[in-house]
């Protein structure tokens, strides 16, 4: 649905974008996650058709995105990273005029939108909070019922019961065949709606992971607490190779296996043991913060 390859915009000031390639499948919902000034939004600008590619290129349904701007990006519904509003407006006022540009007289779709976001339209944008514009900016990007959301980090501003009724919203059109590229600062978010998500660095893409697969790579940590200070000693010679904490507690970070981890304590006297799991986003950082990547 969304093919980007080899893209690359290389700005005066050196900064830009520099061989980005993804693709992302029907029915996939796919994370963009970077820090500020990656170069998400300067990807997400070419796949709407905003920039000429200096080399690569971006197609959605197979068409170019800047040779094929209009038909492209009418299967799209964007959020863009900061919306621009006219003043004057109500939230209903903005609401007509992108639908009259969508081209959409039903006005049922948008009706249940607003419905489940909880605001209200009347109220003049000017008069707005940012969670409450993000909201509008929400339905617009919805309404037309497309094939293809691309949405730059659709949850800022809004508050987390909002972010998790936004993530229901978009299980809701995962489950309906939607595709989604969304960027996102947030690992929470990431992990609950995504199947895959690339993360870019310096305007490259640093890795690119599946992750339900990263979540069968997910870590517990164990915590023991042992009762003499010799068993301690003896287990950090032990295979487990473990982390001493203290005089008496070891850490043991585990990955399914358990049969040695058990087997070694049954030796020893234990006091207590905790469990930590170890983060999605702890698991993604490892690979973020990896030099060679
Ligand atoms: N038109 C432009 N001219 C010059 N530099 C630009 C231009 N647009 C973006 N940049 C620079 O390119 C880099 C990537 O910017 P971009 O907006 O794509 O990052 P981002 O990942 O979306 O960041 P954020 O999370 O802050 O929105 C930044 O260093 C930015 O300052």
């Amino acid at each position: 649905m969304i093919q980007i390859e080899n893209l690359t915009q290389q700005f005066s000031n050196g900064k830009g974008i520099s061989d980005v390639s993804f693709n992302v499948e029907k029915g996939e919902v796919f994370g963009f996650l970077g820090p500020n000034g990656s170069g998400k939004s300067t990807t997400i600008r070419h796949l709407m058709g905003y920039m000429k590619p200096q080399k690569g290129y971006a197609t959605i349904k197979g068409l170019d995105t800047w040779e094929k701007q209009a038909e492209a990006r009418s299967h799209v519904g964007y959020l863009p990273g900061e919306i621009a509003f006219l003043d004057g407006m109500t939230g209903h006022d903005f609401l007509n005029m992108i639908a009259g540009m969508q081209g959409v007289h039903n006005k049922q779709r948008r009706t249940e939108l607003i419905d489940k976001l909880q605001f209200n339209p009347k109220t003049p944008i000017r008069k707005m909070s940012k969670g409450m514009k993000q909201k509008v900016g929400i339905v617009a990007t919805f309404m037309h019922d497309p094939d293809i959301y691309i949405l730059d980090e659709p949850t800022s501003g809004l508050d987390p019961l909002m972010q998790k009724l936004f993530i229901s919203l978009v299980l809701e059109e995962k489950e309906r065949g939607k595709t989604f590229l969304m960027s996102s600062h947030s690992f929470a978010e990431i992990e609950r709606t995504c199947d895959r998500a690339a993360i870019i660095r310096d305007g490259k893409i640093a890795a690119t992971r599946n992750i339900h697969e990263l979540q069968t790579m997910q870590r517990k940590a164990f915590n023991v607490t042992l009762t003499e200070k010799k068993d301690v000693e003896a287990i950090l010679e032990s295979e487990l190779k473990p982390e001493k904490i203290d005089d008496f507690t070891v850490s043991i970070k585990l990955q399914g296996n358990y049969d040695a981890f058990i087997d070694t304590l049954s030796g020893y006297h234990v006091k207590n043991i905790s469990a930590d799991d170890q983060s999605l986003e702890q698991i993604f950082m490892d690979y973020y913060n990896r030099e060679e990547l």
